[in-house]
């Protein structure tokens, strides 16, 4: 058998919120949480992925359930190579002696040292070439637009960490903002709401859970309503509160305010020819924040701009990396690329 059918490439969504791993000629191949559960004392992992998730905040005092990636960029190194050796080693059974080509995401706004702990930790976790692309370019890509071509494109692309905006044309990005705000941020905002208004405290996972079912970035006419339980914080007790997409729309106001602001300021720095160019095209919305309800609609009224939602917001980052990874837009963006191999 050709030694060449062991070498995998692999794209890497490395997400704050989950990791997607496209393998070349075959797709999508795993879709999991960013979570590393570990043993404390000897730090032996227990679980990666959904496993791990399962046990955040259900661990005993010597297991931690650890989200390594936070607001977008490596918040725990040495957990972030396991993870993504974890990952690489699914898929590639035997990256040490078949290193794959690994290409992965970073947000638009990460720091040169932080692009450098992920192309550290992609060639620790055994890649030989590891190319890093800046997500709201593979977010464009993966949804589909034609960012080669001498015209305006506008990609928002709202994560678990960071909402990535950009404005895209001749294959380069022409004006971006990176925002430390996405789903956890919507997550939190949600917990201190309850805290606040309620006088109980929920789980992080409830909060997700509210956020998907019921939340609401557009005040509705006939809300949807939902029991959730937490601990009551004067009596210590567990108790059951009905929340209503009303709350949700109160509790979410902040930080999506906070991201119509960023992709109104980024319009602003737009080019006029651009500019004119995304008015008749509109904004693609991608990442799966982007999903929560009435976001669009906001967004259409706050900016007078037609919004798209991309078919699978979820996944464009991944296959994104996928099309680079099949050589289809290698060439128009290869000049905004960082390339790490081996050697460095
Ligand atoms: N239907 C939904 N409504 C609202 N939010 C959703 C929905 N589905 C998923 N999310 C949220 O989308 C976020 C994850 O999106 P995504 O997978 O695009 O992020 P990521 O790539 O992991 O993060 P980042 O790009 O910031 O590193 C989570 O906060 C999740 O709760």
């Amino acid at each position: 058998m050709n030694w060449r059918n062991f070498v995998t490439d692999i794209g890497i969504d490395l997400g704050t919120a989950s990791v997607l791993v496209y393998v070349k000629k075959r797709g999508i191949v795993i879709r999991e949480p960013s979570v590393v559960a570990l043993q404390k004392d000897s730090n032996k992992i227990l679980a990666v992925g959904e496993e791990a998730r399962q046990m955040i905040g259900r661990t005993p005092g010597n297991i931690v359930a650890i989200r390594p990636l936070k607001d977008g960029v490596i918040a725990d190194y040495d957990v972030t190579e396991t993870m993504l050796k974890y990952f690489i080693e699914r898929v590639s059974p035997k990256p040490r002696l078949f290193r794959p080509q690994v290409v992965v995401c970073v947000p638009s706004g990460v720091t040169s040292v932080e692009k450098r702990a992920v192309l550290e930790a992609a060639v620790q976790a055994g890649a030989k070439k590891t190319i890093l692309i800046e997500e709201p370019m593979a977010a464009a890509i993966g949804a589909g637009l034609n960012i080669t071509e001498a015209s305006g494109n506008m990609v928002v692309d709202i994560g678990g960490g960071t909402t990535d905006i950009a404005i895209i044309s001749l294959g380069g990005i022409v004006v971006s903002e990176s925002l430390r705000i996405g789903g956890d941020k919507f997550d939190e905002a949600i917990i201190r709401y309850i805290k606040k208004m309620y006088n109980m405290m929920i789980g992080e996972r409830t909060a997700e859970e509210i956020k998907i079912e019921i939340g609401s970035a557009y005040p509705e006419g006939e809300g949807k309503a939902m029991e959730i339980r937490g601990r009551d914080l004067v009596t210590g007790l567990p108790r059951t509160i009905k929340f209503t997409s009303t709350d949700s729309f109160q509790a979410l106001s902040e930080p999506i305010t906070a991201i119509v602001d960023g992709i109104k300021s980024v319009l602003e720095r737009t080019p006029p020819e651009l500019a004119s160019d995304i008015v008749d095209k509109g904004i693609v919305m991608t990442g799966g924040g982007s999903l929560l309800h009435g976001f669009t609609r906001l967004l259409a009224e706050e900016t007078g701009i037609p919004i798209h939602l991309a078919e699978d917001p979820l996944s464009c980052v991944a296959l994104g990396t996928g099309k680079i990874l099949e050589n289809e837009s290698f060439e128009a963006i290869k000049n905004n690329l960082i390339v790490g191999s081996r050697s460095m």
